[in-house]
């Protein structure tokens, strides 16, 4: 969990009234999401959380600055957003990993496009590598590995760039659930050592509680801030073992109120569907 004194500070990511219209064939248009508005703090693991459609993604996608907003805007480390930038790493839910490289080289590949000396990028490169316990098969190429191997290849890459904030569009979503446990896990050791600042996008509850110190939680049409949560039953630290987590006070009732607001969602989306016909 970050420090106190840290959260008390300016944010690390304001997004401050984002809105997203897109335009569609026939000149159609679709809001996206409409005057998304919330902060994350400098070390804070932050989750996107919602329905499918509710526009996390697209969220995501504007703070990586793959696409504009139609309004709003977003800050990081106080400077706005205009554009990809390198102190924004993503991962991607599909893996992105060279292939014809080996994890080494995958690792490196960044830090040599920017100009780090060879010594220095192999010096990093086993950092990132031990940090994701892979060190035994750095020569070993991606399509050697298993599926949560090669998206641990994806974070090392993405952090070793140095980015000032990690995205993560459902990074896990492929895994099956013992792996998915195992890299969710593996991620917060990561946060605790690297002391990076996460935003994540999810739609899966357990996930975001887990990880999360703080959840925004996404209502659809178009996409809003429904609730800003901070993960309070966890009391200031961050949970080791998804066992650990489902023992602890207070968490079955902070699943229960996600579990509700999920399902209203859903009626209201259903409603709204009905009333089409
Ligand atoms: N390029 C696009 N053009 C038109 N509409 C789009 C585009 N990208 C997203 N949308 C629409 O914006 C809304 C939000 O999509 P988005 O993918 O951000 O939601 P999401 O919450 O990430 O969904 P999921 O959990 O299913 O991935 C949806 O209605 C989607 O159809």
């Amino acid at each position: 969990m970050p420090p106190k004194s840290f959260q008390a500070a300016s944010p690390k990511l304001a997004v401050r009234g984002v809105g997203k219209r897109y335009r569609l064939n026939g000149g159609k248009t679709i809001d996206a999401v409409h005057d998304v508005s919330f902060d994350v703090m400098e070390g804070e693991i932050c989750a996107l959380l919602g329905p499918s459609g509710c526009g996390k993604s697209t969220v995501l996608r504007m703070v990586a600055g793959l696409e504009d907003p139609s309004s709003g805007a977003m800050f990081l480390d106080n400077a706005q957003i205009d554009g990809p930038h390198k102190s924004r790493g993503m991962v991607f839910q599909r893996y992105t990993s060279f292939d014809w490289m080996t994890v080494q080289k995958n690792v490196e590949y960044g830090m040599k496009i920017n100009g780090v000396s060879k010594a220095d990028r192999g010096a990093q490169a086993d950092h990132f590598i031990q940090m994701i316990q892979l060190s035994k098969f750095k020569n070993a190429y991606p399509c050697q590995l298993s599926g949560g191997m090669q998206q641990r290849v994806a974070i090392a890459r993405t952090l070793a760039n140095g980015p000032s904030i990690l995205l993560m569009d459902e990074p896990f979503g492929a895994l099956d659930a013992e792996t998915k446990w195992q890299m969710q896990e593996l991620m917060i050791s990561i946060v605790e050592t690297s002391k990076v600042t996460v935003l994540i996008v999810t739609h899966d509850i357990e996930e975001a509680i887990f990880l999360a110190d703080r959840i925004i939680f996404m209502s659809r049409h178009p996409g809003t801030v429904r609730e800003n949560m901070v993960t309070e039953f966890k009391d200031g630290r961050r949970f080791s073992s998804h066992e650990e987590m489902i023992e602890a006070k207070g968490f079955h009732e902070i699943e229960k109120k996600i579990m509700h607001m999920m399902r209203d969602e859903m009626r209201n989306d259903r409603e709204e569907a009905l009333q089409e016909c």
